[in-house]
């Protein structure tokens, strides 16, 4: 099946970032996805300024929660799986870094708050501090849907290796790392703004089961579509048979939840 990533410019302009996202995705279902990708804080600037003003509370859905509500139907209505990058989410006094992940009858199939906050000190480069502001989520997030199992991570997730390699074992299909990595760490986010306070790095990429680049862009705004074809991860591991030829005697990945 096709799969879109959506590499979105993200501005200080709310409704137009939803509207923005929204005509992304109806053109990504248009052109055959039947997955649908987000980046990281998609809805409003990442900073810790921005965090509290965007955020929405999903629960109450409606009003308190524009964003959430235009992903629901934008989902159903067109009748495609929809991993919605994040959101800052308000619950109760803390907030979380949320992906909602949306089934193709809109409903809330999932929900992953990033679980390791982005905090580093590049001195003279970039210093960010998630945990000013936001509250690590507690658990792992695996989501079953028309497409697949989904093992969801955001951004700085991904250099935990160890979620990845439980997801595996879990049964994931795809993993989705809706990310906004910058210019001093990393690849993968939204579209570049060089005037912004937090400059993404863009290149939103769909790597597949032998670690190869189906596909991948530069850093304005477009979208990735492309097939994937889940057939080709049995292959990949009868022609390297690593989960047979784990040392167990020697090392054990422990999944605690
Ligand atoms: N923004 C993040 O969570 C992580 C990031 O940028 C990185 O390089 O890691």
């Amino acid at each position: 099946f096709k799969v879109a990533l959506c590499q979105l410019s993200v501005t200080a302009d709310k409704a137009r970032n939803i509207a923005r996202a929204r005509a992304a995705i109806e053109s990504a279902a248009a052109d055959g996805a039947k997955l649908v990708l987000l980046p990281e804080i998609w809805n409003g600037p990442y900073s810790n300024d921005s965090f509290p003003e965007y955020a929405e509370d999903i629960e109450a859905g409606g009003d308190a929660a524009p964003s959430f509500s235009m992903m629901s139907d934008v989902a159903r209505s067109l009748q495609i799986t929809l991993v919605g990058g994040s959101i800052s989410e308000r619950s109760g006094n803390s907030l979380y870094n949320t992906c909602c992940v949306f089934g193709s009858d809109g409903k809330l199939k999932g929900k992953h708050r990033k679980v390791h906050l982005f905090d580093i000190d590049i001195p003279g480069k970039i210093t960010f501090q998630e945990s000013k502001t936001l509250t690590a989520g507690q658990d792992l997030t695996i989501v079953d849907t028309d497409v697949g199992r989904i093992g969801i991570g955001i951004c700085y997730d991904i250099r935990f290796q160890e979620l990845a390699m439980l997801y595996a074992a879990r049964g994931a299909h795809l993993l989705c790392y809706p990310g906004a990595f910058n210019m001093t760490t990393g690849p993968c986010a939204p579209a570049r703004d060089t005037s912004s306070s937090y400059v993404a790095w863009g290149h939103s990429t769909l790597v597949g089961p032998f670690g190869e680049v189906i596909a991948t862009i530069e850093h304005d705004e477009a979208t990735i579509i492309a097939e994937i074809d889940y057939s080709l991860i049995e292959q990949r591991r009868q022609f390297l048979p690593l989960r047979h030829q784990r040392r167990g005697d020697l090392y054990q990945l422990v999944d605690v939840q």
